[in-house]
């Protein structure tokens, strides 16, 4: 679950009145999630979701991200648009605590997505891309490569005692990261977190929205396609699937293509942004205590997808 604030049947009506949205008709949380608490709304002008930021949102970044909703929405992208009160104020507070309203977007998350997923996802994910040029706001990535050694130093134990030896290993891989990380690749405003649970779908299987805009940031598009090839085409047992990596990237390229050297940047892209989840995962895992209500994400599935990678295993078949 994550519903992390309870919100009274008064305090919704309180927090409503500075809107123009009519009566509430219907009110729940919603259990998908683990950063924030979300609400299903339904009043009498349509229904929306309401957000109250609890942790890893930092009050100061979230006029950011709701811009950047706006941004999208006004240039046609499907995604939520943040619902402004009768001040023209989107960011509000409920119950002490940063909150929003926005428009709730229809369609479904895929949990086992197949290539054809891969593909229309990759499409999303480059018309994110072209849609954000433009967008003023600026946010630099605060979980990037210059990030991840401070944040291991932090947790170096924790990685030792799920898997021995596993601190070492890391290092070395940092090591070599800090080296051959790509550096000049073009950049932009970039989702950061684009995994199936944050891209809807039809039910026809078409791309429909994408959500949970609360990582995005400045940084390489490829990267970007990075931490997505990461999160939609490894296969239960371990192994990465080259084919859907492909529909994937050929979804990708019907609005953006890559340049060469973007695409030469895939594999150790790919391999850092592996570091990032295991990283972000692993200092969760370290930080909640046993018998937490929400259940942390496991890091050792990013520490297989780490090991992939570090194999240098071709993104485009065959070996690097
Ligand atoms: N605009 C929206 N329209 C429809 N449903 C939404 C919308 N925003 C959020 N949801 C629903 O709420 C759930 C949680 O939202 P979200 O992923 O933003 O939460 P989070 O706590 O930030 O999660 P995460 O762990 O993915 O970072 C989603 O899985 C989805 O079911
Ligand atoms: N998508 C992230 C959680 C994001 O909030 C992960 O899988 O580690």
């Amino acid at each position: 679950m994550a519903v992390y604030t309870d919100i009274t049947d008064q305090e919704l009506e309180g927090f409503l009145a500075d809107y123009d949205l009519g009566a509430p008709l219907a009110f729940k949380g919603i259990a998908e999630g683990v950063e924030n608490s979300n609400f299903l709304l339904e009043t009498e002008k349509g229904r929306y979701i309401l957000t109250v930021y609890e942790r890893r949102a930092r009050p100061e970044d979230l006029p950011y991200f709701l811009n950047l909703l706006g941004w999208l929405a006004d240039r046609g992208y499907p995604s939520a648009r943040p619902v402004p009160d009768q001040a023209g104020r989107t960011l509000k507070t409920l119950r002490g605590k940063p909150a929003a309203i926005v428009g709730f977007m229809p369609g479904l998350s895929v949990r086992k997505p197949s290539p054809a997923h891969c593909r229309e996802a990759g499409e999303g994910l480059a018309w994110l891309h072209l849609a954000g040029e433009g967008y003023e706001g600026r946010r630099a990535n605060d979980l990037g490569q210059p990030h991840w050694a401070p944040l291991f130093s932090k947790h170096r134990q924790a990685a030792e005692d799920l898997k021995p030896g596993l601190a070492a290993t890391i290092d070395k891989d940092l090591a070599e990261m800090a080296l051959a990380w790509p550096r000049s690749l073009p950049s932009g405003t970039i989702h950061a977190d684009y995994f199936p649970d944050n891209v809807f779908f039809r039910t026809d299987g078409k791309f429909a929205a994408t959500i949970d805009f609360y990582f995005a940031c400045d940084d390489a598009y490829a990267y970007d396609v990075a931490v997505t090839l990461n999160a939609w085409c490894f296969e239960a047992d371990g192994s990465f699937n080259v084919t859907a990596a492909q529909g994937l990237i050929a979804g990708y390229e019907r609005r953006r293509p890559l340049s060469p050297a973007e695409r030469d940047a895939l594999p150790m892209l790919a391999r850092g942004a592996a570091m990032r989840f295991f990283l972000t995962r692993l200092a969760d895992w370290n930080a909640t205590p046993a018998g937490a209500l929400v259940r942390p994400k496991d890091p050792l599935e990013y520490e297989r997808k780490l090991a992939v990678h570090r194999e240098g295993l071709s993104l485009f078949g065959g070996r690097a």
